[in-house]
């Protein structure tokens, strides 16, 4: 079995959205397929109505096949502070056409006003490992896991684009989708996550640095978090780039003429373009924008996000006993 479906991003690329079928008649919900957090959560027609702003809901109530988790509920908290909770249903899950039929539905009872507030996102349809799941008191499993041993090859791929409409496959590597070879790196699942190790960087054409460090490949974070010294380096070579607390990070003149970013996987050497690290202006004239690149201080790992992600073709492999990532240009 195989199947693939559509990422569309919403402004800024902030997230991407992938239709995800749901349930007997079929519900259609636009989720943020996310390789940085383990539950598949939505919005429900168990919330209060104040909390739904133009989102889908998923209405257990109007599917033959959703059955109720008994005393199984769920909470789960970002970064950000942005955080849901809920209860727990069995139901169909169909993405791409690959399709489970006792998948476990989070539907939420409550979310915080960041989810309130993006009418286009129904949930999350987490890819990391199941380990980190949050359903209580039995964790449940992801969407991958539940359907690896069905899929040709227990792998998916993720193939993101700036400003454009990119694809996740999965349970098969589609050679249009990259060019040259794959380069694949082990990756290190013990906190969930995946896991491994950049090898290096390069800013611009200046001399690529061999430091290694960890981070993440996590399609559900927009911009990419790294080691503080890499992004004030990188920042060094923008004029007029300044570290701005109240806006969260470094910004810089919107018209300044970003370096490229340079990241090892082995001995593979991958370039973001220095226009994917414009991320959006901060002011309503455009003259002060956010960058793609920001420090990853205070989390404990770096975290590859899009920003980074929709520079390659990338295989998230778990086919083998140790998972591995795959990263090839395209
Ligand atoms: O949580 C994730 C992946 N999910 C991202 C997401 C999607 C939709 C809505 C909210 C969040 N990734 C990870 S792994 C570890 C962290 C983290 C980040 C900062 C501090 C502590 C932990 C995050 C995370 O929260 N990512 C999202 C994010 C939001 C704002 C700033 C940085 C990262």
């Amino acid at each position: 079995d195989s199947g693939s479906a559509r990422a569309s991003p919403e402004q800024y690329d902030i997230q991407y959205l992938t239709p995800v079928e749901i349930g007997t008649p079929p519900q259609t919900l636009n989720l943020d397929v996310d390789s940085g957090s383990s539950d598949l959560w939505v919005f429900s027609t168990e919330m209060p109505a104040s909390s739904v702003k133009g989102q889908a809901q998923y209405d257990p109530s109007k599917s033959s096949t959703a059955k109720r988790v008994q005393d199984a509920t769920w909470n789960i908290t970002y970064g950000d502070n942005s955080y849901s909770e809920g209860i727990v249903y069995k139901d169909v899950v169909n993405v791409g056409g690959v399709s489970f039929d006792a998948q476990a539905v989070e539907a939420a009872t409550a979310v915080s006003q960041t989810f309130t507030t993006d009418a286009n996102d129904d949930g999350l349809l987490g890819l990391a490992f199941s380990t980190i799941n949050t359903v209580q008191p039995s964790q449940e499993k992801t969407f991958f896991d539940n359907v690896a041993s069905e899929l040709d090859a227990a792998l998916w791929t993720a193939d993101l684009k700036y400003h454009k409409s990119g694809c996740y496959d999965f349970g098969v590597i589609d050679d249009s989708k990259y060019t040259g070879q794959i380069t694949y790196t082990d990756v290190d699942s013990s906190d969930g996550f995946w896991m491994f190790d950049v090898s290096g960087y390069g800013i611009g054409n200046n001399t690529f640095q061999s430091t290694s460090f960890q981070g993440i490949a996590d399609t559900g974070t927009t911009l990419a978090m790294l080691p503080a010294q890499v992004v004030k380096a990188y920042y060094k070579q923008v004029r007029g780039a300044k570290l701005d607390n109240s806006q969260g990070g470094y910004v810089f003149p919107c018209q300044a003429n970003l370096p490229s970013f340079v990241y090892g996987v082995g001995n593979a050497r991958y370039e973001i373009p220095g226009q994917y690290i414009n991320y959006a202006p901060v002011d309503n004239d455009g003259t002060t924008c956010f960058g793609g690149i920001q420090s990853d201080a205070g989390i404990g790992f770096a975290i590859l996000g899009d920003i980074l992600l929709k520079s390659a073709f990338v295989v998230f492999d778990a086919s083998e006993n140790v998972p591995r990532l795959g990263f090839a240009k395209k």
